[in-house]
This record gives C-alpha cells, sequence and structure tokens, in this order.
C-alpha cells in the first residue's frame, strides 16, 4: 500500500499507522484519506491484531484541522471525508487502536486521539481542544466524547477555554492509560501492542464492541450487547483453546477463529 501523507509498518502482529505530514500534521483531506484506506486494509488483514496511530515529522503528534481547507467549509464545500465519520470509524473498530502521543495535540488532533482505545502520551506533551480560539467547535467527535471520558465540568472547562489538559491532568482525570517520558512513548505503545497482539481476537473484538456501544445506550440494552458477545466467544475454537491451556498451565495460542 502506497501513501502519501501517512506511514504504515506493520510488525509483530500490530500496525504502526504515522501520521507524516510535517511541519505540524495538519489533518487534511489527503491525511484523513491515507488513514481511512490505512484502516481498511489492517482491518482486512487477520494477521494484524492492534494499531497504533502516532506522528513522525513533526514536534506535535497533530496540530487538527489542516486550517488552510476551511475557507472551502465557509462556502458549504464538504470534504470528501469528514473527520467525524472517520473518528467514528476509529472508535468502532474492531481491533485495538493506541494513540501514541509522542507530541501535544491541538483541535481535531485529540479529537483523533480521544476516539482511539488507548492512550499513551508524553509526559512534555498536553491535549488541547482549541477551536473556540478559530470561533469554531470541537466539530470532529470531541464534545460527544470527552465529557464521556473526564466528565462534563472538566471537558466544558477545556472546549470552552481552549486551553490545555496537561499530561498531569490528563492521567488524573482518566484521559490517558499511561504518562512517560517524550522518547518512550512509542516504546510503551509497541510493548502494549505487541501484548495485544497475542491476545484472543474475537474476545477483544466483542468487548471493544459491548462497551463502545454500550456505553451510548441503557444498562439493559448494553447487558443484551454483552450477552450477544458471549454467546460469540464461548462458539468459538479460541474459547476452546484458552481453557485447554489453562488446564494444560501453557500459555493459549489464539487463532481468532
Ligand atoms: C474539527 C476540528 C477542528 C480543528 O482541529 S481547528 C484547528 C485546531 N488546531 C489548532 O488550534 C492548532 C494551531 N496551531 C498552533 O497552535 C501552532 O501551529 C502549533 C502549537 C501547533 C505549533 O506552533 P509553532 O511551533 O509556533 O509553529 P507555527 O509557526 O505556529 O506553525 C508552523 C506552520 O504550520 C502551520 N499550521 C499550524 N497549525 C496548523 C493547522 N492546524 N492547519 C494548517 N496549518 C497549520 C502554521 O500556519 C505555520 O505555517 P507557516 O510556516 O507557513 O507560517
Amino acid at each position: 500500500m502506497e501513501f502519501e501523507k501517512i506511514k504504515l509498518e506493520i510488525t509483530d502482529g500490530y500496525a504502526v499507522l504515522y501520521l507524516n505530514n510535517p511541519p505540524v500534521n495538519a489533518l487534511g483531506q489527503k491525511v484523513l484519506k491515507d488513514i481511512q484506506k490505512a484502516l481498511q486494509e489492517i482491518e482486512k488483514n487477520p494477521e494484524i491484531r492492534a494499531v497504533i496511530i502516532s506522528g513522525e515529522g513533526s514536534k506535535v503528534f497533530c496540530a487538527g484541522a489542516d486550517i488552510t481547507e476551511f475557507a472551502d467549509r465557509a462556502k458549504g464545500i464538504l470534504p470528501e471525508v469528514e473527520g467525524s465519520v472517520l473518528f467514528r470509524q476509529i472508535e468502532l473498530f474492531p481491533k485495538p487502536v493506541i494513540a501514541a502521543l509522542n507530541g501535544s495535540s491541538y483541535g481535531g488532533g485529540t479529537e483523533l486521539a480521544i476516539s482511539c482505545h488507548l492512550r499513551i502520551l508524553a509526559a512534555e506533551a498536553s491535549m488541547a481542544l482549541t477551536e473556540v480560539k478559530l470561533g469554531i467547535i470541537p466539530g470532529w467527535g470531541g464534545t460527544q466524547r470527552l465529557p464521556r471520558l473526564i466528565g462534563k465540568t472538566k471537558a466544558l472547562e477545556v472546549m470552552l477555554t481552549g486551553e490545555p489538559i496537561t499530561a498531569e491532568e490528563a492521567l488524573k482525570y482518566g484521559l490517558v492509560n499511561k504518562v512517560v517520558p517524550k522518547d518512550q512513548v512509542l516504546a510503551e505503545a509497541r510493548a502494549l501492542a505487541a501484548k495485544l497482539a497475542k491476545g484472543a481476537p474475537i474476545a477483544m473484538r466483542e468487548i471493544l464492541r459491548a462497551v463502545t456501544l454500550g456505553l451510548d445506550t441503557t444498562i439493559e440494552e448494553g447487558l443484551k450487547i454483552e450477552k450477544e458477545g458471549s454467546k460469540i466467544v464461548f462458539s468459538s475454537e479460541d474459547a476452546v483453546e484458552g481453557r485447554t491451556a489453562f488446564f494444560e498451565k501453557r500459555p493459549p495460542n489464539f487463532k481468532g477463529r
């Protein structure tokens, strides 16, 4: 697969998708199209069981939407790939997606990161939804995901002021899984992705589905989604392998069947 604005590395059962749009990894249409194309390939490839999204060639993770493309929007020219649609595809992705934030994120860059399932943030970095400073709103899911992740009060403070959440606050508010020095972010993400790549793909898919869909509905409906997932995994070969390996006191070898 050839890409212009991202780099894709496939290794050890997981993929690393690097944003590669210097100087600030602004999410222009070309970048969003490349991300969407790469995710379609990753989803189809059973050898890939986890995804890392990180930044390259920039001192920030991502400076958000490409502001130079806003004039078209103002004229009513709609983008081919809408960030909010792509980020929902990431949130609904059937394999774990880890955001490796090796620099600060702004606007749509933060919205990209919070559409991922897991996040590792550089201690030197921060995460901001700066749209209000440009007279617009976090239109790529930020108004919906941030309150669900850190609570309405802090989320409103972050979105109304446009001021960044520090790495320390991000950890405290549960916005990220881990904070490490910038030069260790990718290694941490790789270690996590390699661990997930040895996991049971069907079980992980059903956990992601039950949590993502369950959070947006009633507990009764959520329990129905969980029950559907349980039914699927118990009828899988992986469930047989899981309990067999347990009794044989050996690591399971999940095939995703
Ligand atoms: C629904 C989603 C909406 C959104 O995401 S709205 C956009 C939200 N993003 C932001 O508010 C971040 C805007 N950018 C910045 O605040 C700063 O930049 C940085 C902190 C990221 C980096 O600052 P520094 O190191 O001083 O660099 P620099 O001179 O500001 O930027 C380098 C070049 O990159 C361009 N640029 C920066 N951000 C964007 C962007 N988001 N879209 C398009 N271009 C951007 C600048 O204009 C400049 O360009 P040149 O060198 O030609 O002057």
